[in-house]
């Protein structure tokens, strides 16, 4: 059997809801708690598909966890297994984040070479670099990343900014012996608590938040963790305040960080939508006429890719033509097919969408290709007339928490059903 979510028509939502914690924050701490001495706590992780596989992969590893009611204890003190398995890569790219850690505390590990995804081809080539400076011997063998070696700080110049590459370089250099220097670092938030649990546990990090840092490596001594509280899921929250969008209505979402969504208020507020942020909570409240818009996805602050395809929902409902420009990943527009099928009209061009709106939407079966686009089927099957059909929706469950419950609560109709493989 396989499920899929059968979305009634919802005019309109209203209420509130709480954000859970950042997936892509929860996974690097994680991954992160490979170099701890102690047996680290993470609170608010979310329950998701990623980071259940993440757990899965450091249980093949050897290590041991309690996870419960969003609190993560981890004892890795017990790993006795340094190779990344392809059955977990091919499932989670993300995984990548355990060759950083893996290579600098043993001194040695393979980690399956992840492929493109329906995003792009996402190569790894950058960490790999990265660490090569740093001294590590890579070669690839059978598909999978063969590092070997004891790291010594460097100095790194990303010639693009990566986040996980980033992430891997920041736990890399943690243990290594002397300063390592990332130039052109990512900011993203997720980065910046990344930093932050490291800095917590005894690494001596200059520049967290901005695009140079320089961290002291500790010269191979584990680290003693303090429990970390893992931040609000920027992506999850921008997500449901589209979701009110798109419906044109009024919702709250709760256990926000505000400061972290900057560039998608801007958008909704240049959209017609006004928000009201009152410390964690932000309100979107419903637009006269919903406006065109144009939006270049980059790096934070900037606009994030992962909210492009939920955008693409809305400006399917604005009153004119919109621009939307995907710069970071090649193949990040196969929901405008399916958003096409409920009746947009949307059209590619390279990077660049242009979206005529407003257009009308009608139910249909469309089917979920990653995470995100996934989530921008959703939002316009709640508008579309009569019934959608949103197959392959084990994508939406590796990064929203209690999907169903929330949509639910915000008056959202629809169920999770199952029919049997085609
Ligand atoms: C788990 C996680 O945090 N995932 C996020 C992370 O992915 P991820 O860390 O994989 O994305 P990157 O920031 O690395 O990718 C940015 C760009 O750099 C390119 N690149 C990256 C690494 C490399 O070695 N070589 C290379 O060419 C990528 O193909 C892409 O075009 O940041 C992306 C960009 O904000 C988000 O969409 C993902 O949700
Ligand atoms: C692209 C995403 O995740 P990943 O990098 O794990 O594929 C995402 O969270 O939108």
């Amino acid at each position: 059997m396989y499920k899929y979510l059968h979305i009634y028509q919802t005019p309109k939502l209203s209420g509130s809801i709480d954000i859970s914690g950042a997936k892509n924050s929860a996974l690097p701490a994680i991954a992160a708690t490979i170099l701890a001495k102690n047996e680290p706590t993470l609170t608010n992780v979310p329950e998701v598909a990623d980071v259940k596989t993440l757990l899965k992969l450091l249980k093949i590893l050897g290590a041991s966890f309690e996870f419960e009611n969003n609190t993560l204890k981890i004892d890795t003190s017990t790993i006795n297994n340094t190779t990344a398995v392809y059955e977990i890569v091919k499932t989670m790219r993300a995984s990548i984040l355990v060759l950083g850690p893996l290579l600098t505390r043993f001194g040695e590990c393979k980690v399956s070479l992840p492929g493109g995804c329906a995003i792009g081809a996402r190569p790894v080539d950058l960490h790999l670099k990265a660490l090569e400076r740093m001294g590590a011997d890579i070669t690839i063998e059978g598909g999978y990343i063969h590092a070997r070696g004891k790291l010594t700080g460097s100095d790194i110049v990303f010639d693009k900014v990566t986040v996980t590459g980033t992430e891997n370089i920041l736990m890399a250099a943690a243990l290594a012996k002397g300063k390592t220097r990332i130039i052109n670092a990512a900011k993203e938030p997720e980065v910046v608590q990344l930093c932050e649990i490291l800095q917590n546990a005894g690494v001596e990090i200059e520049g967290i938040g901005s695009d140079e840092i320089l961290i002291t490596g500790t010269d191979g001594e584990l680290l003693d963790f303090k429990t970390a509280r893992i931040i609000p899921d920027r992506i999850e929250a921008g997500t449901y305040l589209c979701a009110g969008a798109i419906t044109n209505s009024q919702i709250t979402i709760k256990k926000a960080n505000p400061n972290h969504l900057e560039s998608i208020l801007i958008k909704l507020n240049q959209m017609g939508f006004a928000t009201e942020i009152d410390n964690d909570e932000i309100t979107i409240k419903p637009a006269r006429k919903i406006e065109p818009v144009n939006i270049s996805t980059t790096e934070y602050p900037g606009f994030p890719t992962d909210m492009q395809a939920q955008f693409m929902a809305i400006a399917t409902q604005a009153e004119g033509v919109s621009i939307i420009e995907e710069r970071l990943f090649e193949n990040r527009f196969m929901h405008v097919p399916e958003l096409n099928r409920l009746g947009a009209d949307i059209r590619i061009q390279g990077k660049i969408a242009t979206i005529y709106g407003p257009k009308e939407l009608i139910g249909a079966d469309v089917m979920a290709t990653d995470l995100r686009a996934s989530s921008a089927l959703v939002l316009a099957g709640l508008i579309a007339e009569g019934e959608t059909k949103v197959h392959r929706i084990y994508h939406l469950f590796r990064g929203y928490e209690k999907l169903l419950e929330k949509f639910r609560a915000l008056g959202a109709q629809m169920e999770l059903k199952e029919e049997p493989n085609p």
